[in-house]
């Protein structure tokens, strides 16, 4: 927010963006795309319209190569054609930005501008505004290696808040061979109506900001929906009711053994996380993804309250980035196509597409084995287990190695991954789920076949009279019977 009391914000207007660390890439005459419009006065759509194949690509036709010359409709971003905008200041979220005019659905509303930076730029960045105490943050995400960071300068769009029901959208168009991200009215926008989008906040384990978006469906934090956060907030999310951390009951771990007993449900919320109150600075980069891509967030040093990885060392953030990473790409367009998951998912998607986060039951195989009387089913066991833990490393290992792969063509081209890069995987995630397979069936191979439970009077061999008290006992067979 204004950190500079009631008057503007600082920071330097720029209208395109500013490359820092490198050269803005210079497009070679043969990868310039000319379309193949011509002018019609009579119909407006002809110069370069919807059915503009760079339109359709998401590309801007260059200056001097389009056959509509002057007419060409698609240079937006180069030529600033911004509808006009206002801004003002916010009751309680700082600056934002109007529309000083009606908006079409579809319209182009603004270029978000500011200096090019590599990713790790952004990370060192978002310590130091942090450190600095800036509490808004201004670092978007342009692509797998870089992000834009509006803080020191910028466009308007840089005072654009978020919603969680917002009325416009970021899309990514490339221009002149760069990726520039722009924002986009999702519908008819009156004039006098402030300017929202969802921010899809990567959540770092900085503070957790509560959002004021005030629409229904608010998510109650910036980035609140990000896996990031509800992995370190949310432990089980039903309907409108999250159950955060706070809320789960303690488990008096001398009532019983506690490997063999499930978890207990939560206790209805009494003080959710989305009601506690919290401010703190918020630094952390956004991200801005395509349409179909999750929300991620930014939060705070509860995380490590909560075990998490305290706040910006370096490892920590990478520990975070991963983790955001994860969750973008369970979204994407090539993770789709060819089902790619960072493993098991936490956050099923429910009937009316909210996500239930859940606790994965662990099953402790160590003292499972220990039940059961045959030492072959033990061992057996025991082998399996180690055998699914290193089918799941292995599998955690590789998502690390491809996640590149996938991001540059989730973000560059918008396609889906390569075959091989799919197979990799589809290969790896079928050795898992074999192990983790293998591990149940011998567990249920134990059971049915080990430890039975024998009844007097039953066809099975008998028990000595006197034994039979109503207990349940078991009679030890080998595990291949
Ligand atoms: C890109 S800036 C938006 C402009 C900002 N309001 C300003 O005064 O410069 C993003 C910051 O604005 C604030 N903000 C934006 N949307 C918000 C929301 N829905 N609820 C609370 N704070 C919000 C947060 O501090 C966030 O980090």
């Amino acid at each position: 927010m204004d950190q500079q009391g009631e008057g503007p914000p600082l920071y330097e207007h720029i209208y395109m963006n500013e490359f820092v660390y490198r050269k803005h890439v210079k497009q070679e005459e043969e990868d310039i795309v000319v379309c193949v419009c011509q002018f019609d006065a009579n119909d407006p759509d002809s110069a370069c319209g919807e059915r503009c194949l760079n339109v359709l690509t998401s590309t801007e036709c260059t200056p001097g190569y389009c056959p509509c010359g002057v007419y060409c409709k698609n240079q937006k971003f180069q030529k600033c054609e911004y509808p006009i905008l206002r801004l003002f200041k916010t009751e309680d979220r700082g600056w934002g930005l109007l529309a000083a005019q009606n908006i079409e659905a579809g319209q182009f509303v603004i270029e978000y501008c500011g200096e090019v930076i590599s990713w790790k730029e952004a990370e060192q960045r978002s310590q130091l505004y942090e450190s600095k105490g800036l509490r808004d943050a201004y670092i978007i995400s342009l692509n797998g290696n870089e992000s834009i960071d509006a803080t020191r300068k910028g466009s308007l769009a840089r005072f654009i808040n978020h919603s969680c029901q917002p009325n416009c959208e970021t899309r990514k168009w490339t221009v002149s061979g760069e990726i520039r991200v722009g924002i986009f009215a999702k519908q008819d926008i009156p004039a006098g109506t402030e300017l929202s989008y969802d921010y899809n906040f990567e959540w770092y384990g900085g503070a957790k900001v509560r959002c004021l978006c005030g629409a229904p469906s608010c998510s109650g934090f910036l980035g609140a929906k990000s896996r990031g956060f509800q992995e370190a907030f949310y432990l089980w999310e039903d309907d409108d009711t999250r159950y955060s951390v706070d809320n789960i009951p303690l488990y008096d771990s001398g009532e019983d053994d506690p490997s063999l007993k499930l978890p207990k449900p939560p206790a209805p919320a009494t003080g959710t996380a989305a009601e506690d109150g919290v401010s703190g600075s918020l630094t952390s980069p956004m991200v801005i993804e395509p349409l179909n891509s999750v929300r991620i967030g930014s939060g705070d040093g509860e995380a490590a309250a909560a075990g998490e990885q305290t706040l910006y060392s370096p490892e920590a953030h990478h520990q975070f980035a991963q983790n955001a990473m994860i969750s973008r790409i369970q979204s994407n367009a090539g993770c789709r196509k060819y089902h790619i998951e960072p493993g098991p998912s936490k956050f099923p998607r429910l009937a009316n597409g909210k996500t239930k986060t859940v606790v994965k039951k662990q099953v402790n195989v160590k003292l499972l084995a220990e039940s059961f009387a045959s030492a072959g089913t033990s061992q057996e066991l025991l082998a399996l287990e180690e055998a699914k833990e290193e089918a799941a490393a292995a599998l955690e290992a590789l998502y690390d190695e491809i996640r590149p792969a996938i991001e540059e063509h989730e973000r560059d081209t918008q396609d889906s991954v390569s075959t091989s890069v799919a197979e990799k995987w589809i290969e790896a995630s079928c050795r898992k789920l074999k192990a983790e397979f293998d591990l149940y069936a011998a567990v249920v191979k134990g059971v049915t076949g080990n430890p039975r439970p024998l009844r007097r009077g039953r066809a099975v061999p008998p028990v000595t009279e006197g034994e039979d008290n109503g207990e349940i006992k078991y009679l030890e067979m080998s595990s291949s019977q």
